[in-house]
């Protein structure tokens, strides 16, 4: 099998005496779109941070395209927007190029040439505090993508969203993912989110339990209530133990 984009195998972690996560492994193949489902308190952001290198484990290992993680080797967008309020919502996508070095005149260039592409037409120079939940997400995955990265580490994007607000979001990121084809490894509360968009998911119970969806590509959001996502959300809920 081809080098996994991501990899943790047999992992152990602890923060001081509290153990998060014994023996958990988990794959994410390149071009893969894949979930991490579990309660709150359950380590999915642990494993985020173990992947970007913010974390070590303490037993197991922890591969990046088959290297140790270091920060900066990989797009991370963590759960709060962390837009900065004093920019406009170009220049706040804009600074992920200007991190690695890229000039503010063309980083500002390159996010507007994704700028409709990200449902941002004519909010270039607003702040964050005139942004929508919705497009204040897209402005942080904007950001995110411009990084460059061919791995995308989401941390539950949609989390702060209401339904109808968070179902437009998912059918956007459905069309939009096609598109620029990154490895993803998506965090959830939702089990319907994560069959709807996922190849694969992991629920974090002990060492990790793994269940494809199988769902064919490529998607929408009419999906949403096709008895194989129907199915596998019961899946998920039935692993995490809710029904
Ligand atoms: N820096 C820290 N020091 C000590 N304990 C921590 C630290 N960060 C997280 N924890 C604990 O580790 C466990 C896993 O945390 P983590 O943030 O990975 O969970 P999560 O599944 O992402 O939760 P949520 O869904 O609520 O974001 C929790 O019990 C949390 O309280």
């Amino acid at each position: 099998m081809e080098e996994p984009h991501l990899h943790l195998d047999q992992v152990h972690f602890r923060y001081g005496a509290v153990p998060v996560l014994e023996a958990f492994s988990l794959r994410v193949q390149a071009g893969e779109f894949v979930s991490l489902v579990g309660a709150s308190g359950s380590g999915k952001s642990t494993i985020l941070k173990l992947l970007t290198g913010l974390l070590r484990p303490e037993a197991g290992t922890a591969r990046v395209m088959g290297a140790a993680p270091a920060p900066g080797r990989i797009g991370y967008m963590p759960q709060r927007d962390c837009l900065m309020p004093w920019r406009t919502a170009l220049e706040n996508a804009a600074a992920g190029l200007e991190v690695q070095g890229v000039g503010p005149r063309e980083a500002r260039q390159r996010a507007r040439e994704l700028w409709p592409a990200f449902g941002l037409s004519g909010a270039e120079d607003r702040y964050p505090h005139q942004l929508s939940g919705g497009m204040r997400q897209r402005v942080a995955f904007l950001r995110t993508v411009l990084g460059g990265h061919s791995i995308l580490l989401l941390d539950e994007p949609f989390g702060a969203l209401d339904a109808l607000t968070r179902a437009q979001m998912q059918a956007w990121l459905l069309g939009l993912w096609q598109e620029l084809g990154k490895s993803v490894l998506f965090v959830t509360h939702d089990a319907e989110e994560a069959a709807l968009l996922s190849d694969r998911v992991y629920v974090l119970k002990g060492a990790g339990v793994e269940l494809p969806v199988g769902l064919p590509r490529p998607r929408s959001y009419a999906m949403i209530s096709d008895p194989i996502v129907v199915e596998r959300r019961a899946a998920i809920l039935r692993e995490v133990g809710l029904c």
